[in-house]
């Protein structure tokens, strides 16, 4: 937005439809992070030595099978999937029956060391077999183009297959066991980085209290919780820390229209987990943020550039900007599998659009006319200019020094 002074010294605005970053000069971006070797002794318990967390899939690394909660059905229905193929794992992923940046990843990626514990795999040449996993990743990878995490995934599988081709002599079952074994280890590691993304963030958050025993109240849009990884989840791990060190007075969670993430997913999860919480509709934020003291807003994220801009679900720009409007800090939580290295800004981010149908139903029933024309982008990219901090796995970051971890 420019201002042009006119002759009679009035400021006419001049909105430039373009500005990717809300710029309201008399307000300063809160930033601001800390990291575990700025604060000494820390007293942790990882949540996994807690409590489990509700699994969004079962995975035997033995049998090569996979199961997946069928999310679409939440919260009225629990009723586990069965991933036999990548053909199954593109169509549960698409479906949005799992869905959520890691998950995607952990289950498009399991789901190829299920499909090569079958036929036609299993009885396939070293040559046919090399070409069948370079199509089944392209075709996984094209289920959800913003979820960078997935792509990240599949880069690993692409350094075996070349790491592969190069051990001679080739053998169809050494590739095939590689392939399996670099899933098995994608799944097991994503669990390990929740728990080193919980430490650094809930380390970050905590740091900001007032005193020893104050309850935060935090705000999050859409799910990131167990829904949306293979562990705890990213931001609502971050809640659930918060809950178990008795340091969250509470959440608010956005129900996150049309998909409804917040209302179906999340709070599924905070009940199940006996949380302290409300729901409030998308259009309620920024009335929230003023009535009820919000300490903070979490958010996850499905992609980030180097320079910190973030794609995440639609709705949290708009949260963005309503945080920065109300002084509150604003922290996307995510492992650094969600970092994109090859992008520099949010402009070169790919955004997924979802079906009409997604918009103009609920529940199977029309809550618009048939034919309605609409627009369904399922993420926007908040500028790093409203991002307090970026906090991974790898470390609490301020969004211009993040690409430092590529350095
Ligand atoms: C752990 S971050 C999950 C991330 O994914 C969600 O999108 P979707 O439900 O469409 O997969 C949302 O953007 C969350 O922040």
């Amino acid at each position: 937005m420019s201002n042009t002074p006119s002759e009679s010294g009035e400021q006419n605005c001049i909105v430039d439809d373009n500005a990717d970053s809300f710029d309201a000069s008399d307000l300063k971006p809160i930033k601001k992070v800390v990291n575990l070797h700025e604060i000494g002794d820390y007293a942790w318990t990882p949540l996994a030595e807690i409590g489990n967390p509700l699994r969004s899939l079962e995975y035997n690394p033995d049998t090569k099978t996979l199961r997946i909660l069928d999310q679409l059905l939440l919260p009225g229905e629990t009723k586990h999937v069965e991933v036999k193929s990548v053909e199954d794992g593109y169509a549960v992923i698409k479906n949005m029956q799992v869905r959520g940046a890691p998950l995607i990843a952990t289950v498009g990626t399991l789901s190829l060391a299920v499909d090569l514990n079958q036929e036609p795999a299993l009885s396939m040449e070293y040559d046919m077999l090399f070409s069948y996993i370079e199509e089944r990743c392209q075709h996984l990878l094209s289920s959800r183009p913003t979820a960078i995490n997935l792509k990240n995934s599949i880069n690993q599988i692409d350094k075996i297959l070349d790491l592969d081709l190069r051990n001679m002599p080739v053998d169809p079952a050494r590739l095939r066991k590689s392939i399996q074994d670099a899933a098995y280890h994608w799944y097991i590691s994503e669990m390990a980085e929740n728990d080193l993304l919980l430490k650094n963030a809930t380390l970050c958050i905590e740091s900001f209290s007032p005193s020893s025993n104050y309850k935060f109240t935090i705000m999050t849009i859409c799910n990131t919780g167990s829904l949306a990884t293979s562990s705890f989840g990213t931001a609502l791990g971050v809640i659930r820390q918060l809950h178990v060190r008795n340091r969250l007075e509470k959440a608010i969670a956005l129900e996150t229209r049309p998909y409804n993430q917040g209302s179906r997913l999340t709070a599924y999860e905070l009940l199940h987990d006996k949380i302290p919480f409300m729901l409030i509709t998308d259009s309620m934020a920024a009335a929230a943020m003023r009535t009820f003291g919000v300490d903070a807003v979490l958010v996850g994220a499905d992609q980030i550039a180097l320079n910190g801009d973030t794609a995440n679900k639609i709705g949290t720009y708009s949260l963005a900007v309503l945080a920065h409007h109300h002084k509150i800090p604003f922290y996307v939580v995510a492992p650094v599998s969600t970092i994109n290295q090859r992008i520099l800004s949010g402009s070169a981010i790919k955004i997924e659009e979802r079906p009409a149908l997604e918009l103009i139903t609920f529940n199977g029933k029309p809550s618009a006319p048939q034919g309605t024309p609409v627009w369904n982008p399922a993420f926007d990219v908040t500028p790093a200019s409203l991002i307090s901090g970026i906090l991974t796995d790898k470390g609490n970051f301020l969004p211009e020094n993040l690409a430092s971890l590529f350095a």
